[in-house]
C-alpha cells in the first residue's frame, strides 16, 4: 500500500442519490420504455454524481482526503456489488448486452426471468435485491462503475472515496440459489468473494484511490443467520486478508445502523486504516475509553465518529455530538466526524421547503444541513470549541425553541396518555367476542381483500385536479363517492364475504392520516429512495398527535351504506404510522405511538357509532421496526403490542377488529402477532407457498387468520386451482372456523382486468374448498 493522506476531518458514509427533483428516476424510466439511449442515462448519472460532489465540496467537506463518498447507484448498492463481483446468479446466464442492460435485469427481471428477490434493507424502509448465490456462482472482478467514478471525481479536482458494501454483509443478506446443495449457505464463500474484492481493491488503487469505504451493517444486527459474535469473527477472517493485500487504498470499515460498541475494540485491531461506528444508535465502549484500551486498539487507525444522525431529519444537538467526538480525541484517538450512516435515508435539503413554517425548519436538518454540521465539528476538533460557538449557540437556541414550542407538549393529550393501563387495552375473551360476532354471518373461509383496490389513472388524475384547484372538493368527494360505489358493486357481483370501500381517497397509506391528524406536517420535495426509482416522501411527527375530526368515517359509512355485506373499516396503526414517518427525537417512541393510538381509537368508535361493525387496522411495519440488537427487542414488542391493543382495546366485543402484515419473516415476531389480540389477521403467504402456517399451527394460534393465496406484486394471475392448492396447504395446519381467504396485500399497484380475474379465481376456490369440505363431512 502507498503512503497515502489519512482520511479527512469531515466526512459522511453516503448521500442521497436520487437527485434533488428527482431527476435519476426520470432519467432511468425514460431509458426503460426506450425514450432515451444508454450514453444519454449514462450522461446524466455523471452529471448527477459530479453536481453531487460540487455541493458537498460547498457544504464543506474537503476536495482532498477523501471526504467525499461516491455513493452513487442507478438503483441500488447491494445490486452494484453483486455487478462488480461478477456474481450474476446462473438463471440470469441467458441476459446479454451492456453491463447496465445485465444490471437492469437482475433489478427487474424480463419477460421469462423473476427479479431478484427485494427485502429491507437492515431496520429501514429501503429495499435492497437479495444476490443469489450457490457454490457455482461465478465470480469475477468487475470494477469499472467504481473506476470511472474515481476517474470522473480526479477529473473534477475532487479525492473521492469509491463505497462498496463489504464482503461479510453482501453475503449474509444474499440468500442461496435455487440451485444451491443442500445445507448450502451464501457466506460458506467468503473465501472467494474476498478474493474477487482483493481485486477491485487493486483496480482501485491503480486508479489511484486513496481511501476505500467498505460497509459491514451486519456487525450490528441480532437478526441474521449467524450470531452475531460469529459476524465479527468472519470480519475479522476477511479484513485480514484485504488487510494484507499489497496493493490496496486505505480502508475505511463502517459499522452504520447500530451499536458496535462490542465489537469496537476489537475492529480498531483490525488491519485497515479506519472504522467507523453509529454513536446515535449506538454508544462508545465507556470502560474501554477510560481504560485507554481503546486508545490502544486504535493506535494507527483513525475512528470516524458517527455522531450525526443519518436516519432522521432533526437538528443535530451539536453540542452533544462535540463532545461525544471530543472525549475519543482527548483519549488520544485520531478523531474523524461522520455521520451514523449514509444520508440515503434522509431528503436533500430544507430549503427546498416552502410550505413548512419558519419555525418548524429552524428545528430541521436533511442532507445538505446535516454535511454542514460534520463541517461545522470537524472544524471544532481541529480549531477547538471557541471556534465553533457561534454554531454550536444557534443550534441550543433552536433546541431550546423546539422544546417550548406550542405543540410540541399539549396537556390534555398527555394527561390523556398517562391515564391509560392495562384495562384500556384488554378486550373480553377470545370467546366472548367469537359469540358476539356470529351475527356478522361470516362463512367458513370467508373471502376478503386487505383493502385498497387499484389506483387508477382516473384516480391520481382526479387528486392531482383537486390538488391544483382545478375541482372543488364537492366535485372531488362525488368523483370518490361514484368510485367507491364502483369498487362495492364490483366486490358484490365477484362473490367477496367481507367488502372494503378501496381506499380511492389516499394518496398513501401513511401520509393520508398524517394530513388529517394534528402533531404533523407534510413536505413537498422531501423525497427518500425506498427502492430502485421508487421514492417516497415521509411526514414529519413533530408535535403531540392529536384528532381533530373524524378522518374515514364518512367514505366508510357510505361504503356500508351501499350494501347489505358487511364493510371494513381501515386504518393504519400506530407502529406504521411512525415507521414510515419521520417522528420527533424528543420522546421515547412508546409515548408517540400511544397518542397516535389514542386517536385511532376515537376512530374507531366513530366508525362503530356509523354502523361499521368490522375495522381493520393495518401493520404492515411491525417487523420493520424491531431492532437489530436482540437487547432490546422485547422492549420494543412490548409498547409496540401496546399501542395497538391502546387503539383497538375500546371496540366492544361485536366488533370484529382485523390486522394486516404483509411480510413472511414471521417467525421472530409470532408471539407478539398473537398479543396483538386482533380478531383476524391477514399475512403475506402466497409467495412462500403458506410457509408461515406450519409454525401458526404449531404455534397453537387460536383466532382468525388469512394467509394471502393471490400474490399481488405482479400482474400474473392465480389460478382457481393454484389459491385452492394454497387453501388445502394451509387448512392442513389451521382449523377451517379460523381461516379466511384473501390476497397478500392491498391491489393498489394492479390492474382492474388482473384484479377481477384473480379475485374471482380466489372466490371460487374457497366456495371449492369449502364445498369439498362439507361434502367430506356429509359422507
Ligand atoms: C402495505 S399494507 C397495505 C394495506 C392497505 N390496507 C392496502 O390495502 O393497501
Ligand atoms: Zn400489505
Amino acid at each position: 500500500m502507498s503512503a497515502i493522506s489519512p482520511l479527512s476531518q469531515a466526512t459522511i458514509l453516503g448521500y442521497p442519490r436520487i437527485g434533488r427533483r428527482r431527476e435519476l428516476k426520470r432519467a432511468i424510466e425514460s431509458f426503460w420504455k426506450g425514450n432515451t439511449t444508454e450514453a444519454e442515462l449514462q450522461a446524466t448519472a455523471r452529471e448527477l454524481r459530479a453536481t453531487t460532489r460540487a455541493r458537498l465540496v460547498e457544504l464543506g467537506l474537503p476536495t482532498v482526503g477523501s471526504a467525499i463518498p461516491e455513493s452513487f447507484s442507478f438503483y441500488d448498492q447491494v445490486l452494484d456489488a453483486t455487478l462488480a463481483l461478477g456474481a450474476i446468479p446462473g438463471r440470469f446466464a441467458s441476459v446479454t448486452g451492456s453491463d447496465l442492460d445485465i444490471y437492469f435485469s437482475l433489478a427487474r427481471g424480463n419477460d421469462q426471468l423473476q427479479p431478484l428477490e427485494m427485502t429491507k434493507w437492515f431496520d429501514t424502509n429501503y429495499h435492497y435485491s437479495v444476490p443469489e448465490i450457490d457454490e457455482n456462482t461465478g465470480l469475477k472482478a468487475n470494477p469499472a462503475q467504481l473506476v470511472a467514478q474515481v476517474t470522473e471525481a480526479r477529473e473534477q479536482g475532487i479525492e473521492s472515496r469509491p463505497v462498496i458494501v463489504g464482503p461479510v454483509t453482501y453475503l449474509l443478506l444474499a440468500k442461496a440459489s435455487d440451485d444451491a446443495g443442500e445445507g448450502f449457505a451464501p457466506i460458506d464463500r467468503l473465501d472467494d468473494v474476498v478474493a474477487v474484492y482483493a481485486e477491485l481493491l487493486g483496480a482501485l488503487a491503480a486508479a489511484g484511490a486513496g481511501w476505500v469505504q467498505l460497509d459491514e451493517p451486519a456487525l450490528v444486527s441480532d437478526s441474521l443467520s449467524v450470531p452475531r459474535a460469529e459476524t465479527l469473527a468472519l470480519v475479522e477472517r476477511a479484513y485480514a486478508v484485504l488487510g494484507a493485500a499489497t496493493n490496496r487504498p486505505q480502508i475505511l470499515l463502517t459499522a452504520p445502523y447500530g451499536d458496535s460498541s462490542q465489537a469496537l475494540e476489537r475492529l480498531g485491531k483490525l488491519p485497515v486504516e479506519a472504522v467507523q461506528a453509529d454513536l446515535v444508535r449506538g454508544s462508545l465502549p465507556t470502560a474501554a475509553l477510560a481504560s485507554g484500551d481503546l486508545a490502544a486498539a486504535f493506535t494507527g487507525t483513525q475512528l470516524v465518529a458517527g455522531v450525526v444522525d443519518g436516519r432522521n431529519i432533526w437538528r443535530t444537538d451539536l453540542r452533544r455530538a462535540f463532545s461525544q467526538a471530543e472525549q475519543l480525541q482527548t483519549a488520544g484517538i485520531s478523531t474523524v466526524i461522520g455521520t451514523s450512516n449514509s444520508l440515503q435515508h434522509v431528503p436533500h435539503d430544507v430549503a427546498d421547503e416552502q410550505q413548512l413554517s419558519a419555525q418548524l425548519k429552524g428545528w430541521l436538518a436533511f442532507a445538505d444541513q446535516k454535511v454542514g454540521q460534520v463541517a461545522t465539528l470537524a472544524r471544532g476538533l481541529v480549531e477547538g470549541a471557541a471556534a465553533i460557538e457561534t454554531e454550536l449557540a444557534d443550534t441550543d437556541a433552536a433546541l431550546a425553541d423546539r422544546a417550548q414550542a406550542a405543540g410540541v407538549r399539549v396537556d390534555g393529550i398527555r394527561s390523556r396518555v398517562a391515564a391509560t393501563g392495562q384495562p384500556e387495552r384488554d378486550r373480553v375473551t377470545e370467546q366472548e367476542r367469537r359469540d358476539a360476532q356470529a351475527d356478522l354471518g361470516i362463512p367458513q373461509l370467508a373471502t376478503t381483500t386487505i383493502g385498497s383496490f387499484p389506483q387508477t389513472t382516473e384516480i391520481r388524475k382526479a387528486r392531482a385536479a383537486f390538488t391544483r384547484g382545478e375541482i372543488d372538493q364537492a366535485q372531488y368527494d362525488g368523483f370518490l363517492r361514484e368510485e367507491i360505489e364502483r369498487v362495492i358493486r364490483l366486490q358484490e357481483e365477484i362473490g367477496l364475504d367481507v367488502l372494503v370501500h378501496g381506499e380511492a381517497e389516499r394518496n398513501d397509506m401513511v401520509q393520508y392520516f398524517a394530513e388529517l391528524l394534528d402533531g404533523f406536517a407534510v413536505t413537498e420535495n422531501g423525497w427518500v429512495q425506498s427502492y430502485g426509482t421508487r421514492a417516497t416522501r415521509p411526514s414529519i411527527l413533530w408535535g403531540d398527535v392529536s384528532r381533530p375530526a373524524p378522518m374515514t368515517v364518512a367514505w366508510s359509512a357510505f361504503a356500508q351504506s351501499l350494501t347489505e355485506r358487511p364493510v371494513k373499516g381501515m386504518l393504519t396503526g400506530p407502529v406504521t404510522i411512525l415507521a414510515w414517518s419521520f417522528v420527533r427525537d424528543d420522546q421515547p417512541l412508546e409515548d408517540t405511538a400511544n397518542q397516535v393510538a389514542l386517536a385511532l381509537r376515537d376512530e374507531i368508535d366513530d366508525l362503530v357509532s356509523a354502523g361499521i361493525k368490522i375495522v381493520q387496522v393495518d401493520e404492515p411495519a411491525l417487523r420493520e421496526l424491531l431492532p437489530l440488537d436482540a437487547d432490546r427487542q422485547a422492549a420494543y414488542l412490548d409498547w409496540s403490542v401496546g399501542s395497538f391493543r391502546l387503539a383497538t382495546g375500546g371496540a366492544g366485543a361485536d366488533v370484529q377488529i382485523h390486522t394486516h402484515l404483509c411480510y413472511s419473516e414471521f417467525g421472530e415476531i409470532i408471539d407478539a402477532v398473537d398479543g396483538l389480540d386482533a380478531d383476524v389477521t391477514s399475512i403475506e403467504a402466497a409467495r412462500s407457498r403458506m410457509d408461515v402456517v406450519v409454525p401458526l399451527g404449531d404455534h397453537g394460534y387460536s383466532r382468525g387468520i388469512g394467509p394471502g393465496v393471490y400474490d399481488i406484486h405482479s400482474p400474473r394471475v392465480p389460478s382457481t386451482e393454484e389459491q385452492a392448492e394454497l387453501i388445502r396447504i394451509a387448512a392442513a395446519s389451521i382449523p377451517g372456523q379460523q381461516l379466511w381467504v384473501n390476497p397478500d396485500c392491498g391491489l393498489k399497484t394492479r390492474g382492474y382486468d388482473e384484479t377481477i380475474a384473480s379475485l374471482t379465481n380466489l372466490v371460487r376456490a374457497a366456495r371449492e374448498v369449502r364445498e369439498a369440505a362439507l361434502a367430506g363431512v356429509a359422507s
